[in-house]
């Protein structure tokens, strides 16, 4: 128990020692000096405080009964650093100075140094022993790096907003990023992780009005930004006001319009959308009509139906395999164990035959292997068939489209977003037959829109429904639950005889047992019942981050378990060894978001992370780019659509109740390969089979085919 002692409203100090930095990437403890030269221990949000800071910190002495007197923070301001000892800290991180480096620079120049070596860092930094003519460039742009860093610090700072983000800025808006910020403050809440209401404060202590035209553009171009994030492609006018007013509390209806004379969102009758997005939806919608309109390319001799040997297809199966060939986009559907992979592995047989070059890509590296393995065809990432280039974009599009492709099979199409889809359509060539394979009722994207559901919906694209179950997949038991799920029924008690006992509902009622059954099965009992290596065999999937039965608290657990003595990552929260999940595409180094791995290696020297992916590779992550990996013991359903995992554990909590949905369940059902088990509530489970994913996206894609 802390116990409030007396009160002390500002303290100024100068940090001598990170001695405590939280798994939350927020949260630190340090050791500090006052002016007066009393050692204090100062905690609170101070994860971007490093040794040698300077700084003047409000809040509340404390007495922790473990740890003594604490300076609690609810605020602080880093002043540029002055004394000898924040100026050797802020001089030794530059890269090649190093400590001696900065005595150097320190010993020469005296308190200014600072501002000596800035007005001219190259020739100051060449003069110091070991910084030759190779090392002078990286030495000279960490330098300017480091400047730009603690100029938007205080620039943050000074107007009240945590400045916890300022790598963030700097990233995002680049060595300009305080004078872009001074023109536009809003431009901050752009940046992942900052909202709205923190650009706001910005700008209002800049001097924007509550009805300054800029702020209220701003708050509705947010709040289409976060309609986006909830996969929509567009808003009825009256929710985007709505949802704009409530981030302003100010009217925003002259706004729209406003933004709409700009050209940034486009108004049709009484839909918003942004403009940008309303394009690539509408270019999709062309191409998709294009394909439905043109010939075929390939309309050769009727291919010849297999009657025997390992695989003869049913009618449906072969209709869709005759519906691929005869019209340049097709789509073939259907839940789990009713034979889309072994259509698809016929398809390519077909193609071949008559030779004729398919390729074959999911919008997984995961599932891209999966396809791999399961046709033996080679199979990539829809990025990768497309040439993502890093910097430049992709390298196939409407003028160069994808070689050598006569038929295009994507695999997972429900994950396809109007994004992803609008680039990977844009870049279809004349003589190439398309074929969408997935099943509708997973999970929604990621992204925005829904273009599986919406093509099949607009009724103009020849589809084909698989719906037998075939023999060998009714034997699984986690086949049988998910066919039942799907149709909003329990999964079945009775188990036959021949049927493989792969799924288990294991009922617990209260959170903390539940929690504590999720631990133990993921930790030990499965892992040692089938012989898997606990941190990369078996998946965790909850629907919600917080709360008793949460991702966190759930990741917290295992990891504890799981590993324990990982190495820490300073500044991360992250430990080597962690199981991660990437949370954000990153083209340049091809780490997709949902991607998963383990942290194999770090290097504290060069600053320098290894992580070991899931798909075998070993990628080096600079510090910077850790900042979009989370624990991956436990993660999201959402998170985990396209991959798949040998065990999976997921709890049926009614806390979750407003993520149940059937897609949810459904979804994280399907993504076990050997074994399944559900933990939890009934009830929650009968709950989430009522509800047939419940929020409805907006967007045009279907109409916009139909109409053509
Ligand atoms: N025409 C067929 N005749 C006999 N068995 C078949 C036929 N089609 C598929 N199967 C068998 O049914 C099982 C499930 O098929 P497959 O793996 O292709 O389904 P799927 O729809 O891709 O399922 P999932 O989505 O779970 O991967 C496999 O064992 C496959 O060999």
């Amino acid at each position: 128990m802390t116990v409030p002692a007396d009160p002390a409203p500002a303290l100024a100090v100068e940090v001598a020692r990170v001695r405590y930095q939280a798994d939350d990437g927020d949260f630190a403890v340090l050791d500090a000096v006052t002016d007066d030269g009393e050692a204090v221990v100062v905690c609170g949000p101070l994860a971007h405080i490093h040794a040698g800071d300077a700084m003047e910190v409000r809040g509340t002495w404390r007495e922790h009964p473990r740890h003594g007197r604490q300076f609690h923070v609810s605020a602080v301001r880093v002043a540029e650093p002055s004394t000898d000892a924040a100026l050797l800290a802020v001089l030794a991180a530059v890269k090649h100075v190093g400590p001696a480096g900065a005595a150097y620079l320190l010993d020469r120049h005296g308190a200014s140094v600072l501002d000596v070596v800035d007005a001219d860092p190259h020739a100051r930094l060449r003069e110091v022993p070991g910084i030759g003519p190779i090392r002078i460039a990286p030495a000279v742009e960490s330098w300017r790096e480091a400047r730009s860093l603690r100029a938007v610090r205080l620039f943050l700072d000074a107007h009240g907003v945590p400045a916890a983000a300022a790598s963030r800025v700097l990233r995002a808006l680049g060595a300009d990023a305080v004078d872009v910020l001074t023109v536009d403050p809003y431009r901050l809440c752009e940046l992942d992780g900052v909202g709205f209401a923190t650009a706001d404060a910005l700008a209002l202590a800049l001097g924007v009005g509550p009805d300054d035209p800029r702020r209220l553009a701003a708050g509705v171009a947010h709040a289409l930004r976060e309609a986006e994030s909830d996969g929509h492609c567009h808003l009825p006018a009256a929710e985007l006001r709505a949802r704009a007013r409530r981030l302003l509390d100010a009217d925003p209806a002259g706004a729209i319009e406003q933004l709409a004379a700009a050209g940034a969102v486009v108004v049709e009758g009484d839909r918003v959308a942004d403009a940008r997005l309303h394009r690539i939806e509408q270019r999709l919608a062309q191409r998709v009509r294009a394909l439905l309109d043109a010939d075929p390319a390939h309309d050769g001799p009727a291919p010849e139906r297999p009657g025997g040997g390992a695989f003869v297809p049913t009618d449906a199966q072969w209709a869709a395999i005759q519906r691929a060939l005869a019209g340049r986009l097709s789509i073939l559907t259907g839940g789990p164990g009713v034979g889309k992979t072994a259509t698809l592995r016929a398809l390519v047989d077909v193609v071949h035959a008559r030779r004729l070059s398919a390729r074959l890509c999911a919008p997984t590296g995961k599932a891209a292997r999966r396809m791999a393995e399961a046709t033996g065809a080679e199979a990539s990432t829809i990025h990768r068939l497309l040439g993502w280039q890093p910097g430049a974009g992709f390298v196939h599009g409407p003028e160069d489209p994808i070689p050598g492709a006569d038929v295009l099979i994507v695999d997972e199409a429900s994950m396809l977003d109007v994004r992803l889809a609008g680039a990977l359509f844009g870049a279809v060539g004349d003589a190439t037959h398309v074929v969408l394979v997935g099943d509708p009722d997973q999970l929604a994207p990621v992204g925005p829109g829904r273009v599986l559901d919406d093509l099949i919906a607009s009724e103009e694209v020849p589809l084909t429904r698989l719906t037998e179950v075939f023999r060998q997949a009714a034997r699984s038991l986690i086949v049988r639950a998910a066919h039942a799920i799907n149709e909003g029924r329990p999964p079945p008690r009775e188990i036959p005889g021949d049927v493989d006992r792969d799924f288990y509902f294991v009922a617990r009622d209260r959170a903390d047992e539940i929690f504590a059954e999720v631990v133990s099965l993921a930790a030990d009992r499965l892992p040692g019942h089938l012989g898997l290596d606990p941190r990369a065999d078996v998946q965790v999937l909850a629907p919600m981050h917080r709360g008793p039965v949460g991702i966190e608290a759930l990741n917290d657990a295992l990891r504890a378990r799981l590993n324990p003595d990982g190495e820490p990552i300073p500044g991360t929260g992250l430990r080597v060894g962690d199981r991660v999940v990437q949370t954000r595409n990153d083209h340049e180094r091809q780490l997709m978001n949902g991607e998963i791995g383990v942290i194999a290696a770090h290097d504290r020297d060069a600053a320098e992370t290894l992580l070991a992916t899931d798909d075998g590779r070993m990628i080096a992550l600079p510090a910077g780019a850790l900042e979009t990996l989370r624990p991956a013991h436990a993660m999201s359903v959402h998170k985990a659509q396209g991959s798949s995992a040998p065990a999976v554990v997921v709890p049926i909590f009614s806390g979750h109740h407003v993520m149940l949905t059937r897609n949810l369940v459904y979804t994280a059902l399907t993504r076990a390969e050997r074994m399944a088990v559900f933990v939890g509530e009934r009830r929650a489970l009968e709950l989430a089979l009522r509800r047939v994913d419940a929020r409805r996206r907006h967007t045009r894609l279907a109409e916009l085919v139909r109409e053509g």
